[in-house]
């Protein structure tokens, strides 16, 4: 008996690894329902469910609410949850407790964090904890404000070098796996040959491990950017706007409720 994220490891190499997000019982439910290799509880909530226009206002409490949520909806699918803005900046020590509350208070098997060489010590520190960290390099949201917009990196050749560095210093820490977002898929394929651990990528072309997608992007059910990464498999905000519309017809044209939904229904019309 090992651990999820030891097994997730080991899986590179073999058929694509298959991640997704989740942030409650019912997301958590479909993911795992659907055969997904891993979810993840992502800072992405403050955009897709709290309607905030960027990941930065997320806070710890937030994530430990959404994760504990998931977690009931799981039962042997590895639960990843994202520590969100400076949750792993401040300090080591700090860093370490936030990671401590996500396995403890929110039941994740693993954290995943932000960053590239400037927080290998803080991987390997969490690493010697016993908490399994998944890496995430590239187009990181937290720094949005440092990028200037959500826009693709290592196009350049230099920063190209820097970004599959930084993969393998984060591999050389202890990630058991690594989050890849937003290159050309070129350097996607350069990363995901040059590591040992299974790089899962987000707009980082077809060339790696895995791949992974905010729930409510591919289901259709987002109102916020829309990548060009993205693929709808399915058109749910149109469904339900549609699902609303015709209760409320209904209700006004007194159709609503009908005999099926009420207990002991008058036989007549006649009492309305
Ligand atoms: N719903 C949702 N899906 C996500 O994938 C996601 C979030 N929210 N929130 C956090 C971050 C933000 N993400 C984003 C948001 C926008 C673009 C985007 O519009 N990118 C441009 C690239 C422009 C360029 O060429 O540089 C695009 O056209 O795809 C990319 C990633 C990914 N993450
Ligand atoms: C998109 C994934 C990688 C993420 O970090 C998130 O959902 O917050
Ligand atoms: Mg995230």
């Amino acid at each position: 008996m090992e651990g999820l994220a030891m097994a997730f490891r080991k899986r590179k190499g073999g058929v694509p690894l298959v991640m997704v997000t989740a942030y409650d019982y019912p997301t958590a439910r479909v993911a795992e329902e659907a055969g997904v290799d891993a979810v993840l509880v992502g800072d992405s909530l403050g955009m897709t469910v709290l309607g905030y226009t960027s990941t930065i206002p997320v806070t710890m409490d937030d994530m430990v609410h959404h994760a504990r949520a998931v977690r009931r909806g799981l039962q042997n699918t590895l639960l990843v949850v994202d520590m969100p803005f400076l949750a792993h900046r401040l300090s080591l020590e700090e860093t370490l407790r936030n990671a401590g509350r996500l396995l403890q208070e929110g039941g994740a098997d693993a954290v995943k964090l932000e960053g590239g060489r400037e927080v290998t010590d803080r991987v390997a520190a969490l690493t010697e904890a016993g908490i399994p960290v998944m890496g995430h390099i590239g187009l990181t949201p937290q720094s949005v404000q440092q990028l200037g917009g959500y826009k693709v990196q290592g196009r350049e050749p230099a920063a190209a070098e820097k970004l599959l560095e930084d993969g393998r210093r984060l591999e050389e820490a202890g990630c058991f796996s690594l989050v890849v977002e937003g290159v050309p898929e070129g350097l996607g394929a350069k990363i995901s040959r040059a590591l040992s651990i299974p790089v899962i990528g987000i707009g980082a072309g077809a060339y790696c491990d895995g791949q992974v997608l905010v729930i409510h992007d591919l289901l259709g059910w987002s109102y916020g950017p829309k990548p060009k990464f993205v693929k709808r498999y399915a058109h749910f905000a149109e469904a339900a706007v549609g699902a609303v519309r015709q209760y409320a017809t209904e209700v006004r044209e007194r159709q609503f409720p009908d005999p099926a939904h009420v207990y002991d229904p008058e036989s007549g019309a006649t009492v309305r």
